[in-house]
């Protein structure tokens, strides 16, 4: 043993050294459907400035008084209507991605899962990784399309992490995957076999994107043009000439301008218009979560038949299902290329 080695203290000398490791982030999500819990957690991502980017002291003043007083009852009671025994369905769903990953690369990398926001945080992640020896680590938020307020944030967030350490792991980063034809094959399939499971067959689908503030486009942001291009290749690929595909984008807050046309209002002059039967997939999220399960699968459905329309469907974002999991191995195996 070297003098060096001898004066590393035993506690900090990873298990076994020289491993890979896989750290696959989402948004985060309460810990309960409760509204402490998710006002601790609403509290936590809308002080994120990648998020809402308004000068702190002009922001936080609202935050702490209207949004947070108001919206975490509301939240938390959309919440408990899409709550399973595992929990929240967007960490639940990630935690299945991770193991299923993990089963697909056996030995070759070791794979960990985080939320940007609430638990498990990636700073402690990416730490558990380190303490099990990997000095490799491909961070993969789970964004098919970039944003500054999604795929920006994780890596800022691991930057944090690193800028404690001495001895940093060496880190890669998932490009985004929008265009990529394995992600585009994924879509199609799963969102075409999904279709065709259905009891009746669509006019119209409308693939809903999460929105963000109009300005962010102007001042540079390629989320409005990936969610775009995503959604002319799964219409390319589906190839279905009977059924007409619309974008849209949803999750509108608070009072600025948001990217358009927004979901809600497509559901209701769909149906006004005299759509009868709609189909809605939202490719943007890598797992079911509030934004789809509650606001697309019971809100929409309810302003959609309120309207007029007659038949209504949400779609199952890909999860753990084998088309995502396929695209997501081989997508991660790719930048993990002269690694392993
Ligand atoms: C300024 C506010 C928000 C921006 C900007 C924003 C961007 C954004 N969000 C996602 C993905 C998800 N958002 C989710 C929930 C959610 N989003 C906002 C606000 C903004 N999002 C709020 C306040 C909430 C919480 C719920 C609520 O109170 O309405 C979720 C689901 C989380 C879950 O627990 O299930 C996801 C996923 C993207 C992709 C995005 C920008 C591209
Ligand atoms: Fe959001
Ligand atoms: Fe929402």
């Amino acid at each position: 043993m070297t003098w060096t080695e001898q004066k590393v203290p035993r506690d900090h000398v990873p298990v076994e050294s020289g491993g890979i490791g896989v750290l696959l982030v989402n948004l985060g999500t309460p810990d309960a459907p409760d509204p402490p819990a998710v006002r601790r957690y609403l509290a936590e991502f809308l002080s994120d400035r990648r998020v809402v980017e308004l000068p702190r002291l002009l922001w936080q003043p609202i935050l702490r008084g209207a949004i947070l007083t108001t919206r975490p009852k509301q939240s938390a009671h959309a919440y408990r209507q899409v709550w399973t025994d595992a929990g929240s369905p967007l960490a639940a769903i990630t935690a299945e991605q991770a193991a299923g990953l993990q089963d697909r690369l056996g030995d070759a990398a070791q794979v960990r899962w985080a939320m940007r926001y609430g638990t498990p945080a990636i700073g402690d992640e990416l730490q558990a990784l380190m303490d099990a020896g990997c000095e490799r680590i491909l961070l993969a938020p789970l964004y098919p399309q970039y944003c500054a307020a999604t795929t920006a944030t994780v890596v800022d967030k691991a930057a944090d992490k690193l800028r404690t350490m001495r001895w940093q792991p060496s880190l890669r980063t998932l490009p985004p995957y929008h265009d990529d034809p394995h992600y585009i094959a994924a879509l199609a399939r799963d969102v075409g076999e999904q279709i065709d499971a259905l009891d009746f067959v669509p006019e119209v689908l409308l693939l809903s994107f999460h929105g963000m503030p109009e300005r962010t486009l102007r001042l540079g942001d390629p989320y409005h043009c990936h969610c775009r291009k995503t959604a002319r290749l799964v219409a390319e690929a589906l190839g279905r000439a009977n059924l007409r595909i619309e974008t849209t984008f949803q999750s509108r807050f608070g009072r600025a301008k948001w990217l358009e046309p927004a979901t809600d209002a497509v559901l209701e002059a769909e149906a006004k218009g005299g759509t009868q039967r709609l189909a809605i997939a939202a490719p943007g999220f890598s797992a079911d979560c509030l934004e789809t399960l509650e606001e697309l699968a019971i809100r929409g459905r309810e302003q959609f038949l309120e309207a007029g329309g007659k038949q209504f469907a949400t779609l199952a974002c890909l999860n753990a299902r084998a088309p995502g999991m396929a695209m997501l191995e081989t997508i991660v195996r790719r930048e993990l290329a002269g690694w392993i």
